[in-house]
């Protein structure tokens, strides 16, 4: 059995709430442990997964959020350096799942967050677990 830390960026609570919800689903049905930590937004996700890296408690991480475009280029910061942070940590060795939506509207992230549509925290806790199967296969 694997222990999986979730890393949310609680920057919008009901839809966080729905893929906190698809990727626990998903992990408990595959048999293994999680717990969760929150951070204020995306750009802290790679920080917060390198910093419980560092502890040796957790076999993979999932990466959940969402950021939705404003007015500003801040959409692209938020979005491609959270994904940069992430890829990084990966290219080190880390198995984790992306599962940050970057999209244009609500209405986007609402249809790829709900467990009950394209529930995309359970593909990201797949992703997840699919990567550490390939590490311990391969390592
Ligand atoms: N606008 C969004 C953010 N912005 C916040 C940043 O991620 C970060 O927390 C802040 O700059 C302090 O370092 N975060 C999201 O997750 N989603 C957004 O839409
Ligand atoms: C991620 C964003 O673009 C958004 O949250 C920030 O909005 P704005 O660019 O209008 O400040």
């Amino acid at each position: 059995m694997a222990h999986i830390l979730i890393v949310e960026a609680r920057f919008y609570d009901h839809l966080n709430d729905m893929l906190l919800a698809g990727a626990r689903a998903a992990i408990e049905a595959a048999g293994h442990s999680h717990e969760t930590v929150t951070v204020p937004g995306a750009l802290e996700v790679p920080g917060a997964i390198a910093l419980a890296s560092d502890t040796d408690r957790f076999d993979a991480f999932v990466a959940l959020g969402v950021v939705i475009r404003g007015e500003t280029y801040h959409f692209e910061i938020v979005s491609n350096e959270s994904a940069r942070g992430i890829m990084a940590l990966t290219l080190d060795g880390l198995a984790i799942g992306n599962g940050i939506l970057t999209t244009e509207t609500e209405a986007q992230a609402i249809v790829r967050a709900d467990p009950a549509q394209l529930d995309k925290g359970a593909g990201a806790a797949q992703a997840a677990l699919t990567m550490l199967a390939l590490r311990d296969r391969l390592g």
